[in-house]
């Protein structure tokens, strides 16, 4: 696997020191004001999250991004943009999840905006993170968005199908995602399925709320957890998930 630029050999390094990574969701539609903000981003960096995830699926406009990156610039860790659209574009990010929404019926989340975004994302100089993005269970407002048919939660033979076909197509990461604010998070037991036939590093996020949910996923196999929601609403709960991440140490 060829991993190419310092975004990737970042979270490659975790990974192979078995450090789960904790991914910060920062949605702009969600963010009151920049003071918040930087208050919320230093907690978290202190705690010790890996990295910053920017996106959101509505209401987010490239200044509102930009604005968020330059906040987020005080921190050393890696701004990593999570798309919804090619209007989420910001040089001031150090790489994007170049993701291809894999269940998607509508062409344009499978290849179209990533033809639309390649050129600008290689003008730019961003460093793309080839990345599966499977929408389970409850989906969410990105289920809609994105036109998807979602993979059943109890359905994990059908979620190594897509792993096997991401991992096949050269992806890096497949993100298993149960949707913002989803009732309930991809299940344990689709992860550890997933982990035990596929190669693919898995990201999974939706719905975490809890250290236990956190640690049992990242048992089963998740090399990283994104949270958005719980930062929110609860930052200390959030300090407390990656707090509990950071004693899981899985022997490679
Ligand atoms: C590679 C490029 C430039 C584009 C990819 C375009 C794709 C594949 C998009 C996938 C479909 C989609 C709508 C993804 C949404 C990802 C995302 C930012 C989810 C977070 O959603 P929230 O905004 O937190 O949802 P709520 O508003 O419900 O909280
Ligand atoms: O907001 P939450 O529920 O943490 O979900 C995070 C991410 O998977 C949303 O796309
Ligand atoms: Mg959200």
């Amino acid at each position: 696997m060829r991993i190419k630029g310092k975004t990737a050999k970042y979270l490659q390094k975790l990974i192979d020191e078995g450090q789960p990574i904790h991914f910060s969701l920062i949605d702009p539609d969600k963010v009151k004001d920049i003071q918040s903000l930087s208050k919320v981003a230093s907690s978290l960096f202190k705690a010790g999250t890996s990295a910053f995830l920017i996106g959101g699926t509505l209401g987010v406009s490239k200044e509102k991004l930009d604005s968020i990156l330059s906040v987020l610039q005080d921190f050393s860790v890696p701004k990593i943009i999570f798309p919804s659209n090619i209007n989420l574009i910001s040089e001031k990010a150090d790489a994007i999840l170049f993701m291809s929404l894999l269940n998607s019926d509508d062409l344009y989340y499978v290849i179209g905006a990533q033809v639309s975004a390649s050129i600008i994302v290689k003008t730019i100089g961003l460093e793309p993170i080839p990345t599966g993005y499977l929408i389970v269970g409850h989906g969410g407002t990105a289920a809609h968005i994105g036109r998807a048919r979602v993979v059943p939660y109890d359905n994990p033979e059908l979620a190594v199908a897509y792993a096997l076909a991401a991992e096949y197509m050269g992806m890096e990461y497949l993100y298993l995602e149960a949707g913002s604010g989803a009732p309930d998070t991809v299940r344990p037991e689709m992860v550890k399925f997933v982990s035990k036939y596929s190669e693919i590093n898995l990201i999974v996020g939706g719905g975490i709320r809890t250290p236990e949910r956190a640690v049992e996923l990242v048992k089963a196999g998740a090399k990283a957890l994104v949270t958005g929601n719980v930062i929110e609403t609860d930052i200390e709960r959030a300090i407390k998930i990656i707090e509990a991440m950071q004693r899981v140490y899985r022997i490679e």
